[in-house]
């Protein structure tokens, strides 16, 4: 029998951004919560993801910005200083301490439990800290499993001592010749980093595109900008063989044809490199967490509906959100589900007796009736996950995009209309820049008059999404739109000229 201090209303596993997030969220009405965590506090993202990468790109973003402005060109002739440009990341990386972390976690009244936590029955947990000791640990009302996510690392890297995302971002040292494998965010982003570093990079493209998920035209500037800038971009590559020894990371290359009809080189190629990073996507963290004993398959992302409550196991007590789940796979996303299953569970399981608190409502807007019922875009429904989620990859240009595409809309029937405005021709893009490249780009319903997704490609565009996740996620009219007048000269005038385009 586990005894009063390991028995919780709630238990977190994982104390990543997300985890972080639920437990906050999930104590505001008294619940005691307890989150299990057994290496640093604050997750991939603070440490190993979106905080060392960003500042690992930031240089050269700011570099390059300045290098588009006469007159501001004169003053940075120079290079990068990689190590301070390093040792800037460390420091955004909090030097992988997570004391500050702890001390927010214990300030806002949750209970931090260092260790590893694997199921042993419903809603109890067996938690072993590194000193390998075990304590059980019961929820008494339930499990939240936001234990994130780890780099797939094909059969074919298992010898070679590969780099992952987390060797990238913490990486001490420059190599001089780097391969990246892999066309999506991680390796298009970490390309652009270690090309700014100095790196000779190639990036082996499986498929025949750059940012798959994106529309075509961003994945397309931003193997163009890759090439510009001395990245070789091979595409229909897959590697076939990789072998480590003192001379580097020995690869063999098999170059396919592509859908554009351009053709690879029929012989294999020898492809010799310091390190190879391999970005070739995330599996969620469950094969280690005795999901067996709920009946769930280990190794599998936990599938759960728009409350997050897992799918497959009864009683209402187990929930899941962030990469775990495989609906999200970035922190603000991840975050968003966050609030909604902490905003779940602090309604239902209320502490407070009923005469405390005012019939119906409780403080903070939470509602045990709004919970209960399942009311779309309500604070206990995850709604904007399925078709207005945002993403800012932070290449060079940037790619930054939010709902559907146009192929996505296409294939769910909606009567699609597509409209494009290149940005070079605001009057915003001459200041910000010598011949700036970009395009706008928003997809919509015309049987409803309004924004499904919207896509933005060139410097400094990620701020300019949120205006479209707005218009998206408020299915705000086009006619209404008009009203919602950008500042000149911003690159947000874009907007007037896309409206201009779709002949509102
Ligand atoms: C290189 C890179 C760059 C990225 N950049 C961005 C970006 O710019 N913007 C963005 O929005 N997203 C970005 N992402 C995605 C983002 O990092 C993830 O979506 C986010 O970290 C997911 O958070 P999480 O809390 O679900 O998981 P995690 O951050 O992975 O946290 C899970 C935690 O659970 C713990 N855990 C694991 N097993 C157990 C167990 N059995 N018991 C207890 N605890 C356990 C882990 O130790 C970990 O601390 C990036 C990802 C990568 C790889
Ligand atoms: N700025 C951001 O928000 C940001 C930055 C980095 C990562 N992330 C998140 O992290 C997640 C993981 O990123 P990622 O780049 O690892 O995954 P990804 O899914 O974006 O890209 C993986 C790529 O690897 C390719 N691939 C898969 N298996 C392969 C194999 N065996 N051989 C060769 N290529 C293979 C895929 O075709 C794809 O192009 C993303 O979903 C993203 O949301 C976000």
């Amino acid at each position: 029998m586990a005894d009063e201090a390991s028995e919780y209303d709630v238990v977190v596993l994982g104390a990543g951004a997300v985890g972080e997030n639920v437990a906050d969220r999930a104590s505001r009405t008294g619940l005691s919560v307890a989150v299990v965590e057994p290496a640093l506090v604050g997750g991939e993202c603070s440490y190993w993801a979106c905080m060392p990468s960003k500042a690992l790109l930031r240089p050269g973003d700011a570099l390059a910005a300045a290098r588009a402005v006469p007159g501001a060109d004169a003053a940075v002739g120079g290079r990068l200083d990689v190590a301070a440009v390093l040792a800037r990341r460390d420091e955004v990386a909090a030097h992988w301490d997570d004391a500050g972390q702890v001390a927010w976690v214990e300030g806002a009244g949750l209970t931090l439990l260092r260790g590893h936590a694997r199921f042993t029955a419903p809603r109890t947990l067996a938690v072993q800290p590194a000193d390998g000791s075990s304590r059980t640990v019961t929820a008494r009302r339930a499990v939240v499993v936001a234990t994130g996510s780890a780099a797939v690392v094909p059969p074919v890297f298992a010898h070679v001592r590969p780099w992952t995302s987390r060797e990238a971002t913490s990486a001490h040292t420059v190599p001089r010749r780097l391969a990246v494998v892999g066309g999506g965010v991680v390796a298009t982003e970490m390309a652009t980093a270690f090309a700014d570093l100095g790196s000779d990079v190639t990036v082996l493209v499986r498929g025949d595109r750059v940012l798959p998920a994106a529309e075509p035209f961003a994945g397309e500037a931003v193997a163009r900008s890759l090439a510009t800038r001395g990245v070789r971009v091979a595409r229909g590559a897959t590697v076939t063989s990789a072998t480590r020894d003192d001379e580097g990371v020995h690869l063999v290359v098999e170059h396919r044809p592509v859908t554009d009809g351009r053709v690879g080189g029929a012989a294999p190629e020898r492809l010799t490199v310091d390190e190879v990073l391999v970005a070739t996507g995330r599996r969620p963290t469950t094969d280690d967490l005795g999901l067996e004993v709920l009946g769930l398959e280990p190794g599998e992302a936990l599938a759960v509906d728009d409350r997050l409550q897992v799918l497959g196991v009864d009683g209402g007590w187990l929930f899941a959100a962030g990469d775990v789940t495989g609906r999200t796979a970035t922190t603000h996303q991840g975050k968003y589900d966050a609030r909604v299953v902490g905003d779940v569970l602090a309604a239902r399981f209320d502490p407070r007796p009923d005469g405390t608190r005012p019939p119906g409502n409780v403080p903070l807007g939470l509602s045990r009736d709004g919970e209960a019922a399942p009311a779309p875009w309500s604070r206990y429904r995850a709604t904007a996950d399925v078709a207005a989620v945002p993403q800012v990859v932070f290449t060079r240009p940037q790619v930054a995009w939010v709902g559907r595409t146009e192929a996505q809309a296409r294939r769910d029937g909606l009567d699609v209309e597509v409209v494009t405005y290149e940005l070079g021709d605001l009057a915003a893009a001459s200041v910000t820049a010598v011949d700036y490249a970009g395009r706008a780009q928003l997809v919509l319903d015309a049987a409803r008059d309004v924004v499904v997704g919207a896509t933005f490609v060139g410097p400094d565009v990620a701020d300019m999404l949120h205006a479209a996740t707005v218009a998206v996620v408020g299915e705000v009219p086009l006619s209404r739109l008009w009203h919602a007048v950008p500042s000149y000269p911003t690159l947000s005038e874009v907007w007037l000229r896309l409206l201009e385009a779709a002949g509102r």
